[in-house]
Order: structure tokens, then C-alpha cells, then sequence
């Protein structure tokens, strides 16, 4: 039996909407636990990590990395605990499930995925979140965690340079639509798979999805998958701060998720940037629960 353990990160330092923090409460409060229990998985729910409120902090934008990078001292602080716990879940046997919370926790994620083995990912997002503290256009860093977790510009400075191992050549990005200009140029240069929803209309998102999984798991351990609610259109999943239409549907999210669960590769999982304050009667949690439990093996019959 597949045992999953739940590890909530509500922390919103990595995006300029308050609000994101309440992520982890909505999902849980959605029926995460109930619904992957339902999908024949051994759940059990460490809690939230522990994050100061971001007003009692100072944004500052210097060091570690140069350039604009706000909470970026706050976001390693909650990356490097939740790596911690992402690692120890493993020992144990179980796949961890990080409920953000922002997309800045991914750091934390892939870094302790990384940690006892060789990883992929697969970027499940309307976005890239390539950008660094030179690029980015917002400060945000939950548009920057790909490029943090894989040492490019000014990360490889930090501590995360060489954290994950990842391998550009395993990253597959899933439903590309809203990428900034530098962001396309490393797309370009470091050898990612990245399907854009364009590919997604031509070919389905089963052919893409299959694809993304293949390149992500070739020669390594097992793969993190990480899904960022806005990957879906804002019509079924408006509870996001950075919404871009001409998303995936709601059919279309399960189907990939389905074939994540028989890909068989899954080391773990995390569900980000849903905030409550813009949902509409928590769908967009609920949604998390579903597409979840979908990874995780449930079925109709
Ligand atoms: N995880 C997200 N929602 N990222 C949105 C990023 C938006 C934009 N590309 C930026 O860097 O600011
Ligand atoms: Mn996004
Ligand atoms: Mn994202």
C-alpha cells in the first residue's frame, strides 16, 4: 500500500499576494485526506512547518543572491526545512505530498527529493518559473524556483547550486503559456522538455503528458512532480494569484494525472499557489484534492 505523508508549507514570501499561506488549511479543509484514502493510500499528516508572518519580516533583496529577489532569506529558511522533512518522509519509506503555499516551496521540495537519489520533474504550470533575481520581472521568487533549484545565473552562488543534481535534460515543463523573454532563451539553451498548450492542442495532453514522464524519469530514481493550480484555465481553478487564460480543463488535468499514477516513477508530489482569498467556494482546493488523488491511483472502478 502506497503510504503518503502530507507536509504543509504555508508560506506566501514568494508571491506579492497575501493570502497563498492559507493554501495548506484549504486543501486539507477540501478533504485531501478523506479523498486519498478513498484512492486506497495510507495518509498521514505531519502538520504545517512553522512561517513567521511575512509583515514581521524585512523583504530585503541583497545576499545570498544579487539582484531583486524579495523574502529571498526567508524562503531558503522554509526550502531548507522542508527539505529536511521531504528527505526523512522518504527514509520512511513514504512519498511526501507538500501542500504550498507558494511555488518558491519547490526549492525545498526538489532539494530534498534529491537529497538520497537522482530526481526529475515534471513542472505541471502556465509558467516556467525560470527567472532569477536579474530577470525577473515581479521579485517574486515563486516565479524563480526552477532556475533556484538548478543553479542557473545567479543561483549558483547559493547553497542550492548543486543541492538537487537535477538534469535540465529531466525537467518537462506541461502547458506553457505565459513565459517571460529569458525565460524562453533558457528553455532554448539548457536542453528542457517544455510543451506549451500549443502542443497540447496538437497532439492531446495524453501523448504529452506520456512524453513529459518519459524524459523525466530516463536514468534517474523516480520523479517530482509539481503542480501549480494555475496550470489549469481560471475557469476551473480560479483560487490563484498569477491566473493566465488557456489553461488545461478539468478533464484534461485528471487524464494527466492519471497517467502519472501509471507511469509508476512518482517520488513525490506538491500542490501550490492555491489562496483562498480569490477562490470561489474553495473549488480550486477541492480541485488540488482531486487531481491528487487521481496521482495517487484513484479510480472510477
Ligand atoms: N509560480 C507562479 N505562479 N509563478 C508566476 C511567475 C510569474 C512571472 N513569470 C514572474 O516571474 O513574476
Ligand atoms: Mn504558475
Ligand atoms: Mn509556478
Amino acid at each position: 500500500m502506497t503510504r503518503v505523508r502530507i507536509i504543509g508549507a504555508p508560506t506566501d514570501y514568494g508571491a506579492n499576494r497575501r493570502g497563498v499561506d492559507m493554501g495548506p488549511s484549504a486543501i486539507r479543509y477540501g478533504g485531501l485526506a478523506d479523498e486519498l484514502a478513498n484512492a486506497g493510500v495510507d495518509v498521514v499528516d505531519a502538520g504545517d512547518l512553522p512561517v513567521p508572518r511575512a509583515e514581521e519580516r524585512d523583504p530585503d533583496t541583497d545576499a545570498p543572491a544579487e539582484g531583486d529577489a524579495k523574502f529571498l532569506h526567508e524562503v531558503a529558511d522554509v526550502c531548507r526545512r522542508l527539505a529536511d522533512e521531504v528527505d526523512g518522509t522518504l527514509a520512511e519509506g513514504a512519498v511526501p505530498l507538500a501542500l504550498g503555499g507558494d511555488h518558491s516551496i519547490a526549492i525545498g521540495s526538489l532539494v530534498g527529493a534529491a537529497r538520497n537519489a537522482d530526481v526529475g520533474a515534471v513542472w505541471f504550470d502556465a509558467h516556467a518559473d525560470l527567472n532569477t533575481p536579474s530577470t525577473t520581472p515581479s521579485g517574486n521568487v515563486h516565479g524563480m524556483p526552477l532556475a533556484a533549484a538548478l543553479g542557473i545565473g545567479e543561483f549558483a552562488d547559493t547553497e542550492w547550486a548543486n543541492a538537487s543534481g537535477l538534469d535540465p535534460e529531466n525537467v518537462a515543463l506541461v502547458g506553457l503559456r505565459s513565459v517571460d523573454g529569458a525565460e524562453v532563451e533558457l528553455l532554448r539553451e539548457h536542453g528542457f522538455t517544455a510543451y506549451t498548450m500549443s502542443d497540447i492542442d496538437e497532439r492531446g495532453i495524453t501523448d504529452v503528458t506520456e512524453d513529459a514522464l518519459a524524459a523525466a524519469s530516463a536514468g534517474v530514481d523516480g520523479v517530482h512532480v509539481s503542480l501549480d493550480l494555475d496550470w489549469l484555465d481560471p475557469k476551473e481553478a480560479p483560487g490563484v494569484g498569477t491566473p493566465v487564460r488557456g489553461g488545461v480543463t478539468y478533464r484534461e488535468a485528471h487524464s494527466a494525472m492519471e497517467i502519472v499514477d501509471d507511469a509508476d516513477c512518482l517520488r513525490s508530489m506538491e500542490l501550490v499557489e492555491v489562496n483562498p482569498t480569490l477562490d470561489q467556494h474553495n473549488e480550486t482546493a477541492e480541485l488540488a484534492t482531486e487531481l491528487a488523488a487521481s496521482a495517487f491511483g484513484k479510480r472510477v472502478i
